[in-house]
C-alpha cells in the first residue's frame, strides 16, 4: 500500500479545490492542510459540508483544484482509500446495504481482500468486543436507528481507516445514545473530521474550519471558531428570515 512519502502528503489536503454541480459552484477554491487528530467542520445548512466531505472521501472529484489524501487522489483510488479513510454517514440507512448485521460487518473487509470465511470471523469478534455477539445473525431491519447508527460505525471500525469522516453523527439520536457515541469516538486513535451545525459537537476539536457559502470563512482554534459561529447564527436565528433566501 502507498503511503505519505512527505510531510505535505500527509493527511488531507485541498489545494483551490472546487466543485460545481446542476450549473451551480457548490464549494469555491477550498484550500486546506488537516493533519490534526480531532478536526470540526461547522457550517449552516446548505453552506456545502457533506460536498466537502465527499471530496475528501472521492465520493466525488473536484471540478478545479485537487484534493489528496495522505498524497493520492482519492477519486482516483478507491481501493487505496480503504485504509485510508471511513465515513460515517448522517443517515445510516444510506450506508447498510446488507439485510444481517454479519454481513454487513463483513462486506468492508472483504472488499480489503479477507477471505469470506476470514471476514465473518472478524465481524462476530468485533460484535462481541463491543458486547453485541448477539447481533450477528439479526436483522438490519429489526435495529432501532441508534443501533443502526452504531452498526455502522463498528462497520468504518472493521477497516481501521486511518481518517474517520464523521458527518453529523448525532442527528436523530437520544441523548444516551449520543454520550455513547461521543465517548465512543472520543476515545478513538485514528484521525477525525466531524461534520456538524452545532457548535457544541466540536467545541473541544484540536481544529475548526467555519463554511459558508461554499467558502472557508474561518479557520482556527475550536473555542474562537466555535464562538464566533454560534454568535452568527444566534444573530440570524435572531431575524425573521434568511436574508440570502428570496420569499
Ligand atoms: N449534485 C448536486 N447538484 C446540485 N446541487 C447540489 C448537489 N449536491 C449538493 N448540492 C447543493 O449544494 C449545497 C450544499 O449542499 P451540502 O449537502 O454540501 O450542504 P450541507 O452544508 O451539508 O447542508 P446540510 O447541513 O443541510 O446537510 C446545497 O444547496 C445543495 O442543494
Amino acid at each position: 500500500m502507498q503511503h505519505a512519502s512527505s510531510p505535505s502528503d500527509m493527511g488531507i489536503r485541498l489545494d483551490r479545490a472546487t466543485y460545481a454541480a446542476g450549473g451551480r459552484t457548490i464549494l469555491s477554491g477550498i484550500s486546506l492542510h488537516l493533519t490534526e487528530r480531532r478536526i470540526g467542520i461547522l457550517g449552516p445548512n446548505g453552506s456545502g459540508k457533506t460536498t466537502l466531505l465527499r471530496l475528501m472521501a472521492g465520493l466525488v472529484a473536484p471540478t478545479d483544484g485537487r484534493v489528496t489524501v495522505e498524497g493520492i487522489e482519492p477519486a482516483s483510488d478507491r481501493r487505496a482509500m480503504l485504509g485510508a479513510i471511513g465515513i460515517l454517514f448522517q443517515n445510516p440507512e444510506h450506508q447498510i446495504i446488507f439485510p444481517t448485521v454479519e454481513e454487513e460487518l463483513a462486506f468492508g473487509l472483504k472488499q480489503m481482500g479477507r477471505s469470506a470465511a476470514e471476514a465473518r470471523r472478524a465481524a462476530r469478534d468485533l460484535l462481541a468486543a463491543h458486547g453485541r455477539a448477539h447481533w450477528a445473525a439479526a436483522s438490519v431491519a429489526t435495529l432501532s436507528q441508534g443501533q443502526k447508527q452504531f452498526l455502522c460505525l463498528l462497520s468504518v471500525l472493521a477497516m481501521a481507516p486511518r481518517t474517520i469522516l464523521l458527518d453529523e453523527p448525532f442527528s436523530g439520536l437520544d441523548l444516551p445514545t449520543q454520550i455513547r457515541l461521543s465517548r465512543r469516538l472520543a476515545a478513538l486513535p485514528q484521525r477525525l473530521v466531524t461534520i456538524s451545525h452545532d457548535p457544541a459537537a466540536v467545541a473541544d476539536h484540536d481544529r475548526v474550519i467555519w463554511l459558508e457559502q461554499g467558502r472557508v470563512r474561518a479557520d482556527g482554534p475550536a473555542p474562537e471558531v466555535a464562538s464566533a459561529f454560534r454568535a452568527e447564527m444566534e444573530h440570524l436565528g435572531g431575524l425573521d428570515a434568511d436574508a440570502d433566501l428570496a420569499g
